[in-house]
């Protein structure tokens, strides 16, 4: 495990990030100008293989002989000639030196005198390797692809198809957009004043946001010894994985029909679970509200069947991980009172706005809220290679949501219109503006509804809008990456790894980092610090998403997606926020080009085959398109086609991922929150249904 930069500086640590030639040393220039101590990863890069040192002997040990000029030093163009054409050896590379980088990157933070102003941590690829939400905060720098590769070809003397590869192998700006709390356009203009005023809401703000990502411990159910007894207990008799899991829940629900509060619910949970793998086997047991005594007797029954001998389980720490999530206004300590005056404010927003775009067609209006506050503790014992290693982690989730949704109705028809606002966040997600904004839409989809027309059948090109959301992905590729599904052989995906399932500009990657997201966390429900995982690269299949138990049969590491419903569950491989990363075209562009099809805005619930990827989809807002050109809204149509397909057939994606749409996604009985995205696309050919009844949903 590499080291992170863990906060413990007295001063705020800024991470620095943006794509090759994007301006990042200009801009850490104009922060040292104003008193800030710089540490700049390519340097640390290159400190960490100087003439003699171990970390070029690992690299040459790799790479052999030819790696090296013939004064010892790392022949840097070779290389970068290698790595930038060749993903796995750039992989090796990383491998070598992303652990050294980090460990020169602590020296210096630590070396740095405790008067500092504060430190710029400036490196490529804080996105890439899933840090970005480990600093005080996260700012990028952008500047035009274009401009970029002129300063990188006259600067370094790269040629065009150099850079291009380089610019390949790193997240992209709309991706890097996502985590950052600021992103500055270095495309030529004076930088100062926008610098000036971040620096001084930064210096105002980091000790609360520190706090807030780092929390301190949480008081436990169960002491560090206790949880390494219960895991002893477990592994008394053989094993090669044991763990607990501990979960305390609380959770309202508010639901509000007509004006009419309808439902209040309020409910708390604690409980915990025990695993045990031995070899193909695995044993569990959970627990409502158990104390120590009972969970140890629940250990001593797991543990009886086996056959072998007692594991040495290490003393254990408690590890917290930073959350990408921070909240600010914890919801179970805003009062009810809060709760249903925002939803009565949703229900008679709803009603004012209706009635003034269109008198009278208001039929109902359904408002709902929830809040979940999850804490779960995580001890687990693993043996790897005879030798036994423990870990004791924790982590506080919180999630909020706003459901609307309006029936409108002109004497022959109901539509409806639905819009749900949620996040991992605290009660401050419901600002005036996010509220009236979640309102609108749901009103004005009810009305548009009204007057669309039904949609024509056939099979069509079709744009989906990066609004549309990424449930195509989610359901009709996503499942089909999960490791579980792929050893069944129920994906379409199986035993495909290394090989091309896509068109060369498809790249799909699962992260659990991103900020506020409805899937995000600190940690998986198997204890793995939070990653970013690149499923599909370039359009070759990377990687499936792994849970414990499905990467001990791959013979592969847990990829952080062992995720489960509660602690009455077996973690499984889920995704988190699930999206096709995005390509270089203004999606005007694509749109301007669409003679005859459908332009999809918003996607509904529908029905997926995960063994194949056939899909059928409601589309909940879409319009019939005649020479890139909206002509009507239609209604009632449905999409269908085969997910797999669909990523070979891409050929056009837009620069524009923004908008994620959340999700309790359902598998194995087991439902999990969840977000996914895509920018705007062209699907060449899809089959549009007319009139189809809705589907039931399935996420
Ligand atoms: C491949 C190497 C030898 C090429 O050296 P060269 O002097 O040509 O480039 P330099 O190190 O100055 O890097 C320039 C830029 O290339 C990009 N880059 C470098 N390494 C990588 C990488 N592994 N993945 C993606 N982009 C990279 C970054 O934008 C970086 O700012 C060198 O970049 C290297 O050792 N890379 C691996 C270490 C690393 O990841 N460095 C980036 C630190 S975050
Ligand atoms: N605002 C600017 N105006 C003019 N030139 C600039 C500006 N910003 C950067 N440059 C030039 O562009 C090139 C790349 O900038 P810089 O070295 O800051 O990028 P970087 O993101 O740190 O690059 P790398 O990814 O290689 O580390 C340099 O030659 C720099 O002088």
């Amino acid at each position: 495990m590499p080291v992170t930069p863990e906060p413990s500086s007295p001063f705020p640590l800024l991470g620095l990030s943006g794509g090759i030639a994007a301006g990042k040393s200009h801009v850490a220039g104009l922060l040292a100008a104003r008193g800030w101590a710089v540490i700049d990863a390519d340097a640390l890069a290159r400190d960490a293989v100087l003439p003699g040192s171990e970390g070029l002997a690992a690299v040459a040990a790799a790479f052999g002989p030819a790696c090296l000029r013939s004064d010892g030093a790392l022949d840097r163009a070779w290389m970068a000639a290698h790595v930038f054409a060749d993903d796995a050896a750039r992989g090796r590379l990383n491998a070598i030196l992303h652990p050294r980088i980090e460990a020169l990157l602590a020296a210096r933070l630590t070396a740095l005198p405790s008067t500092t102003r504060g430190a710029v941590l400036d490196a490529a690829l804080w996105v890439e390797r899933a840090r970005a939400h480990h600093f005080d905060a996260f700012w990028t720098v952008d500047a035009p692809e274009d401009l970029r590769v002129a300063r990188l070809m006259a600067r370094d003397g790269l040629t065009r198809e150099a850079v291009l590869a380089r610019i390949r192998a790193q997240a992209g700006p709309p991706e890097r957009a996502l985590h950052a709390d600021l992103v500055i356009p270095n495309d030529g203009r004076d930088l100062t004043e926008t610098l000036a005023g971040a620096e001084a809401s930064l210096l105002s703000n980091w000790k609360v946001r520190r706090a807030r990502t780092w929390r301190a411990p949480m008081p436990a159910p169960f002491t560090a010894d206790q949880l390494r007894e219960i895991l002893a207990t477990l592994l008394s008799r053989g094993g090669d994985y044991g763990e607990a899991f501990i979960e305390r829940r609380r959770a309202h629900a508010l639901g509000m029909d007509d004006g009419r509060m309808e439902d209040v619910l309020a409910s708390e949970t604690f409980g915990a679970s025990l695993r045990l793998m031995d070899g193909e086997t695995t044993r569990f047991a959970d627990l409502i509200a158990p104390g120590f005594d009972e969970l140890l007797e629940a250990a001593h029954t797991l543990a009886a069947p086996g056959t072998g001998g007692q594991a040495e389980i290490p003393a254990l720490t408690l590890k917290v991980h930073p959350t990408p999530s921070p909240v600010e206004r914890d919801p179970g300590g805003v009062p009810l009172d809060e709760k249903v005056a925002l939803v009565r404010r949703a229900e008679a927003l709803a009603r004012s706005q209706a009635e003034a775009l269109r008198p009278g067609a208001l039929k109902q209006v359904s408002a709902g809220y929830g809040d979940s506050t999850q804490r779960v503790w995580i001890a687990a014992a693993e043996r790897a290679d005879g030798t036994w290693t423990g870990r004791l982690t924790e982590d506080h989730r919180t999630q909020v949501v706003l459901r609307v949704n309006v029936t409108a109705g002109d004497g022959q028809q109901l539509q409806s219109g639905y819009q749900a606002l949620g996040e991992t966040r605290g009660f401050e997600l419901f600002t005036d503006e996010a509220v009236a904004h979640t309102v609108h839409e749901a009103v004005r989809l009810a009305l548009q509804s009204l007057d669309a027309q039904p949609a024509p059948a056939g099979t069509f090109p079709v744009v989906l809008s990066s609004s549309a959301g990424g449930t195509m992905i989610h359901e009709a590729c996503g499942h089909g990456l999960e490791a579980d599904l792929a050893l069944a052989g129920m994906s379409a995906f199986a035993g495909k790894l290394g090989q091309k399932v896509a068109t060369e500009g498809v790249t799909i990657i699962d992260d659990g980092t991103l900020p506020h997201k409805r899937g995000s966390q600190a940690i998986d429900d198997e204890g793995n610090p939070v990653s970013r995982v690149v499923l599909i690269e370039n359009g070759v299949l990377k990687a499936y998403l792994q849970s414990r138990k499905t990467s001990r049969k791959m013979a592969t590491e847990p990829t952080g997606n062992g995720r489960r419903e509660s602690y009455r569950h077996l973690p499984i491989p889920r995704m988190r926020n699930t999206f096709l990363a995005a390509g270089s075209e203004a999606p005007e562009a694509i749109l301007r080009d669409l003679d005859r099809g459908l332009l999809v805005k918003r996607m509904g619930g529908g029905q997926v085959d995960t063994v194949t990827g056939n899909f059928v989809f409601q589309v909940t807002e879409g319009y019939w398109v005649e020479n890139g050109e909206p002509k009507y809204p239609v209604k009632n149509a449905t999409l269908s086609g085969c997910g797999p397909e669909v990523l070979k057939g891409l050929t056009r994606i837009g620069n524009d991922l923004h908008h994620f749409d959340i999700g309790t996604c359902g598998k194995d009985g087991q439902g999990v929150p969840v977000s996914d995205a895509l920018p705007t696309i062209l699907c060449p050919a899809l089959v549009v249904g007319g009139t189809a009844e809705p589907l039931p949903s399935v996420i």
